[in-house]
């Protein structure tokens, strides 16, 4: 089966994005793995599918699969890169502002005049079963107005107890704060974050450095993908996480190694927005197997 695609990235998180408006591939895990095969595919965080508006009142459905091939419910960066391609496809005819529905709820991707984009990304969740975050026999540890959860990663000695908060930007987030973002054991504490038994859908696990009041920065070990150079609703999640533990303000600059993102919460039941680029790499044909 051969097919089209358009490779694209939102702060160096990186995206194979399929035009399924006018016919539904159906493509099987195995064939999203070989797309984001980085040696024997395309090579991507995520797969993107674009479906046509499954309500009215609804522009376009956003379907979301990691490298691993599960499909997941939500992903800032890639919707700021499916906003900018249905506009550069002329797929959303004139607007500049759309209505996608995802997995977790519907989002409000709009193109700034700067070029960047801004997504309403909803509110954030805190209701434990909702994460979900199972926290049988925890006891919550007050920080900052908050609450930070204490989980033993085993009989790893070197990392026994991880210090997390946890939410919900519609998929999973554990947050640690570090020191030093740079010397953080990402690659060793992040899969045994993502993999623990409290999480029953795994999770992401993000490490934020508070830089200031107005600036953070951040790693995130992605569920499915392993440590990416940024994830959106991961910059969400940390500063929704750091307002609350009392560490930021409303607007917060976010530095990952892949670019700059800018989140802002005004707190409560108030949605997040996200900004930042989204750019087209290149496209092409694939051959996938059956
Ligand atoms: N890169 C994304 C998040 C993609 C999904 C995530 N790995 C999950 O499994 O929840 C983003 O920019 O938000």
């Amino acid at each position: 089966m051969r097919i089209r695609f358009t490779k694209m990235q939102g702060a160096g998180n990186d995206f194979v994005v399929l035009d399924e408006t006018r016919q539904r591939l159906d493509l099987s895990a195995a064939q999203y793995r070989q797309l984001a095969d980085r040696h024997f595919g395309v090579g991507a965080d995520q797969i993107l599918s674009v479906r046509p508006a499954p309500a009215p009142g609804i522009d376009f459905e956003y379907v979301i699969h990691n490298a691993d091939g599960g499909e997941v419910e939500q992903c800032g960066n890639g919707a700021r890169c499916f906003a900018r391609f249905v506009v550069d496809k002329g797929l959303a005819g004139a607007r500049r502002s759309i209505k996608v529905k995802t997995l977790s709820g519907v989002i409000e991707p709009r193109l700034n005049e700067d070029g960047r984009i801004t997504v309403d990304m909803g509110p954030p969740v805190f209701e434990l079963a909702d994460i979900p975050f199972d926290a049988a026999g925890l006891s919550p540890h007050p920080f900052g107005g908050w609450q930070q959860w204490h989980i033993a990663l085993g009989t790893h000695a070197e990392y026994a107890l991880v210090h997390i908060a946890v939410l919900s930007m519609g998929n999973p987030h554990a947050v640690q704060l570090v020191d030093d973002v740079d010397a953080a054991p990402v690659a060793k504490v992040g899969p045994l974050v993502e993999n623990h038994n409290r999480f029953p859908k795994r999770v992401n696990a993000g490490f934020m450095q508070v830089v200031d009041r107005g600036r953070i920065k951040l790693r995130v070990w992605e569920r499915g993908a392993g440590e990416t150079l940024a994830c959106g609703t991961g910059a969400c999640a940390a500063v929704v996480a750091g307002i609350r533990l009392g560490k930021l303000d409303h607007r917060v600059d976010v530095e990952t190694r892949g670019g700059l993102l800018t989140i802002e919460w005004a707190g409560g039941a108030a949605p997040v927005y996200m900004t930042g680029p989204a750019v087209t790499v290149f496209e092409g044909e694939m051959e996938l197997q059956e």
